[in-house]
């Protein structure tokens, strides 16, 4: 387990580019087992999760070759498929949550697909029903060793249908659609998730020769064909990490650029710091964020007190809500954030209490944040990290804070943000990382 010692109360200043977001790049590098040509990725972030289902696809057989720095060719025209049925998939594969994306492309092209109950963050419970409902509907028979916790589906031929999806699950929708393209006939799914990433596969299938349309919208039509081939994909900037730099920006009382944002792709994003005070500006595609001595939350129009919540897109993403918690500890205001969710992904309130902070957690979903108007800092204490956002929060709040703090278990922060302590030194954080 690793560390980071962080001098909290300098200020940061200067630019930041956001790396290529890991949760489509799960989703399109699981796509490349879906043609035996050559596909070429770039914008790939160098992070724990995204590293580690690379190297199930090269145990899997794909050729997988670094190009350039966040740049890969795969190739996965001679795969080993008894790897997916070896002791050693079962522990790999359950080691992040991408890697269930892998099912649908196998079950498409090979027939079959197995996957060792995934891992990814201990946020709650997260099922999986409605991936393997999606597979059955095409035809696939579905088996689940409970002792092993493995997942398998099998099928001689897929064939195109009509379904509505009991939840608009991100990887679920991607998954099914990554089935769907190589099924005979046609497959519409309506309640598809339709998240920028979704969007990117669709986008990244059709390239390869795949029919899907309505992208973009929750119903999906999917013309099954033959096979796919390949195609040159980039990746686009990661929507949280950018919300993450926003909050450590007004956290720090900092004035940051961050490049290249992608912004069309933002949705309501800067709307939700907007609403929590913060100044955003667009500049061409750049987020900048000036220095703010303090920001005040917006109530809503009847001036009741200002609910953050998140939805499926193009609701606010679950993934930042953490992040918008502790910028509301240094808010003037107060509000209340429900995590409609997850449901343990707020437990983390506990350390910025400890730090000073002034949170009241009604229940496992929701806390209010009574903000201190940075009248008082928060105050550097030892925490571990118990998620990837929680421990980007409480990085923020150690930032921010007056003093030392030590956050331990980091390799919850490496999995999805790449070289994030040089990255924030360049900028002028007090971060040692102690291995
Ligand atoms: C690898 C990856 O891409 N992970 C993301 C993906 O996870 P993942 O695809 O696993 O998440 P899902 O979209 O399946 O569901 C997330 C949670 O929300 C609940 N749910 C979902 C849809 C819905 O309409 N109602 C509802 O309550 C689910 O029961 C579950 O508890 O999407 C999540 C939701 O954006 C993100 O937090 C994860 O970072
Ligand atoms: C919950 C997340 O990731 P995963 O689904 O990989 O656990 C996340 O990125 O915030």
């Amino acid at each position: 387990m690793s560390t980071f010692i962080i001098e909290g109360g300098h200020k940061l200043s200067g630019s930041i580019t956001p790396q290529g977001a890991k949760n489509e790049a799960l989703q399109v590098i699981c796509a490349v087992l879906l043609t035996k040509e050559e596909v070429t990725i770039s914008n790939i972030p160098d992070i724990i999760d995204v590293n580690k289902l690379i190297f199930i696809l090269g145990e899997l057989g794909v050729k997988t070759k670094k190009v350039g720095r966040h740049s890969y060719t795969f190739k996965a025209d001679d795969l080993d498929l008894f790897y997916l049925e070896s002791d050693k998939f079962k522990k790999d594969g359950s080691s992040l949550r991408g890697s269930i994306m892998i099912v649908g492309p196998l079950l498409a092209r090979f027939g079959k697909g197995y996957i060792p109950r995934p891992g990814g963050d201990k946020i709650g419970r997260r099922r999986l029903d409605t991936h393997f409902e999606g597979f059955i509907k095409l035809g696939a028979k579905f088996r689940y060793n409970k002792d092993e916790k493995f997942y398998g589906v099998e099928a001689d031929e897929l064939t195109g249908t009509d379904m509505l999806l009991d939840e608009a699950s991100v990887t679920g929708t991607a998954n099914i659609v990554m089935a769907a393209v190589l099924a005979k006939g046609t497959t519409t799914i309506y309640n598809a998730a339709c998240e920028p990433y979704l969007q990117q596969l669709c986008k990244m299938l059709n390239k390869m020769g795949a029919k899907i349309t309505g992208v973009g919208s929750n119903l999906l039509t999917i013309e099954g064909v033959e096979e796919l081939g390949g195609c040159e994909h980039k990746i686009l900037p990661d929507m949280i990490e950018i919300g993450s730099w926003i909050g450590m920006a007004a956290m720090t009382k900092s004035s940051i650029t961050i490049k290249d944002v992608s912004w069309d792709d933002l949705g309501v994003i800067p709307r939700v710091f907007k609403k929590m005070g913060i100044n955003i500006e667009r500049r061409g595609d750049d987020v900048f964020v000036p220095e703010q001595e303090s920001y005040e939350v917006q109530n809503f129009i009847d001036g009741s007190i200002l609910t953050i919540s998140d939805a499926p897109w193009p609701g606010f993403t679950p993934d930042l809500l953490s992040i918008i918690l502790v910028v509301a500890t240094q808010a003037r205001g107060s509000v209340l954030i429900h995590q409609k969710m997850f449901e343990s992904r707020l437990f983390f309130v506990d350390k910025l209490i400890d730090m000073g902070a002034k949170v009241i957690l009604c229940d496992p979903h929701r806390a209010t944040v009574i903000g201190m108007d940075h009248q008082s800092s928060l105050k550097g204490t030892t925490m571990t990290s118990p998620d990837i956002r929680a421990g980007i929060s409480l990085l923020i709040a150690a930032l921010s804070a007056k003093g030392k703090s030590t956050i331990h278990n980091i390799e919850q922060i490496d999995r999805g943000y790449e070289n994030i302590d040089e990255r924030l030194k360049a900028i002028g954080a007090k971060i040692t990382r102690v291995d």
